[in-house]
């Protein structure tokens, strides 16, 4: 694939940004002190401590050579609650649900619920008594029901966590003591982010004291901090189509990196957080988790983090150019058509996007226009619409690098679809097809090793996605006499191969959800690999 051979400047590239982080990496921990005790926030372990630098605030770091696959911190969720997307949920298992008068609701505060037997009825973590009862006095579920602008209903929404996490300061000060430990960046937002701050001052911080008559149990300044500490710390978590964010009491020390050493998972039953080590980690090196997309270009990348956890990313990956040698951001030339245009500083936001084989000029404001015009053409092509995708990627090749995100976004949603929707089932599909299939899976992984490396659900995925066609390519190709019996054994080694990792890495996921499933696919997968060799053997022997 071109857009993946590194040419020798690449390289050189590649290789001064690993020798700048390393320095930058050896700076900040020649500033680490101990600030926090451990015990305030996790548990002992011998596997991390918790360091500060003045540049991540607090964070964590290998207290030992840790190996991928390590369990490094299983807890509960101190809140959790809608994600501040708005979206209509169940406020007790965080299931989709519509505001149509059929829908199930709440007999007391009329908010939606998915049915009356929902679990989270009366749970911490779903929707207990005491919120039921300040939604009923306030009449919001009415509201929710009759305001028309979708950002009202986004602003109810929000509100809830928001709403959850003040009423623990009435009944359960423990908790809410301990959500109070983490960081808020209140004053940064005051002083330096006007527009963020008027949001929260008039859509929230008023809403509650005025509207909804809190202004003797909070002060403004509480529920600022409240929401401060939800935008920097909050996981989007959800399974099997619930969709949550929630605040974890350990898990939100880690430090951000576009290319982490850890991944993690929430159970769908308990919201429990699992972290582990997705990559070998050297004692002394930080432990990280992103708190961004991984699959999206540095330039969207940087505004997101720095819009929502208020700092500009220096990792590794966002000071290279070429994004680790993915070249994931890089543009066609629209001039001379033959060359790439990338960011000229990706630390500068404004920095101006050259081309490597002409003089043509892009200004980064250029590129964002463009960014956002195809992001939205992008989504309004549904997701099991396999001819809309096809042609996103012919039309816009010609503006695209061939690794562009974009592209790695529809190359993965194809992935997925192909194979298992309506005229495209695995055993109907044509052989040009499967070769589709094969090479968009093969490509992607390729970006997913160098991008989230390691144990990681998304490699996990897309390798059980690409055994598949391998495997139908093979034998169709071996019944046809077009592969020799040597060839059609080496790719049945790599079919197994992947469904090995596929598994095991799977097989990490929780009890319960989509993708655990797909690694008990992936055993069975195996299983029948094996039964077909034994009697293959056997008939060889008779
Ligand atoms: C979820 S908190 C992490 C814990 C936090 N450091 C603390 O002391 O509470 C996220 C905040 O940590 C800091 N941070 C995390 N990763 C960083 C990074 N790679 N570069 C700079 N700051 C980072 C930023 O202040 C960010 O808003």
């Amino acid at each position: 694939m071109p857009g993946n051979k590194r040419n020798t400047t690449k390289k050189k590239s590649a290789q001064r940004t690993n020798r700048l982080n390393t320095e930058f990496q050896q700076l900040s921990l020649s500033n680490v002190t101990e600030k926090t005790s451990e015990d305030d926030l996790l548990p002992h372990s011998n596997k991390y401590r918790i360091a500060y630098s003045d540049r991540y605030g607090r964070y964590l770091l290998a207290k030992r050579d840790l190996s991928a696959g390590e369990l490094l911190i299983v807890e509960k969720a101190l809140v959790v609650a809608p994600c501040a997307s708005g979206e209509p949920v169940c406020l007790g298992c965080y299931k989709p649900v519509t505001l149509t008068t059929s829908q199930y609701r709440c007999p007391n505060c009329k908010w939606p619920l998915c049915n009356e037997q929902c679990v989270g009825i009366h749970q911490s973590y779903g929707h207990t008594a005491y919120e039921c009862e300040l939604l009923q006095r306030e009449n919001t579920g009415q509201r929710l029901h009759t305001i028309t602008p979708a950002d009202k209903i986004k602003n109810l929404y929000e509100l809830i966590a928001i709403v959850r996490i003040l009423l623990m300061k009435l009944h359960d000060t423990d908790q809410y003591k301990r959500i109070q430990l983490m960081e808020s960046h209140v004053e940064m937002r005051k002083e330096q982010y006007s527009d963020l701050w008027q949001y929260y001052e008039e859509n929230i911080v008023q809403e509650l004291r005025e509207n909804w008559h809190l202004s003797n149990d909070f002060t403004a300044e509480e529920i600022h901090i409240v929401c401060g500490i939800l935008d920097v710390n909050c996981f989007e978590i959800g399974q099997n189509s619930a969709k949550a964010r929630a605040l974890y009491p350990g898990a939100f020390l880690l430090a951000h990196d576009c290319c982490p050493n850890t991944a993690h998972t929430d159970d769908p039953e308990t919201y429990e957080i699992s972290l582990r080590v997705s990559r070998n980690i050297k004692k002394n090196e930080s432990i990280t988790l992103s708190y961004a997309y991984t699959l999206q270009g540095t330039l969207k990348r940087r505004d997101f983090i720095q819009k929502s956890k208020l700092f500009w990313c220096c990792c590794q990956r966002c000071t290279d150019p070429y994004e680790l040698g993915t070249d994931c951001s890089a543009l066609v030339c629209s001039f001379c058509q033959k060359g790439l245009l990338r960011s000229s500083n990706p630390l500068a936001q404004d920095a101006e996007w050259r081309c490597d084989k002409c003089d043509f000029i892009m200004n980064s404001q250029e590129v964002l226009k463009l960014l956002d015009k195809l992001n939205n053409v992008l989504d309004s092509i549904d997701v099991h619409d396999v001819q809309g995708l096809e042609n996103f990627m012919k039309r816009y090749a010609a503006l695209l690098g061939s690794n562009h995100y974009l592209l790695l976004y529809v190359k993965y949603t194809l992935c997925q679809i192909y194979g298992r929707i309506e005229g495209y089932l695995i055993s109907d599909m044509s052989f040009e097809d499967l070769k589709l299939k094969e090479k968009y899976c093969r490509e992607f992984l390729q970006i997913a090793d160098i991008l989230q490396p390691g144990l990681t659900k998304l490699r996990g995925l897309i390798m059980y996605e690409l055994h598949a066609p391998i495997m139908m390519i093979s034998q169709c190709l071996w019944r046809q006499h077009l592969i020799t019996r040597k060839e059609f054994n080496k790719r049945l080694r790599e079919v197994t191969e992947l469904l090995k990792k596929s598994s095991l890495i799977l097989r990490m996921e929780p009890k319960g959800s989509n993708d655990y499933q797909m690694s008990l696919a992936a055993e069975e997968g195996l299983k029948q690999l094996e039964n077909n060799s034994n009697k293959e053997t056997k008939n060889k022997m008779k």
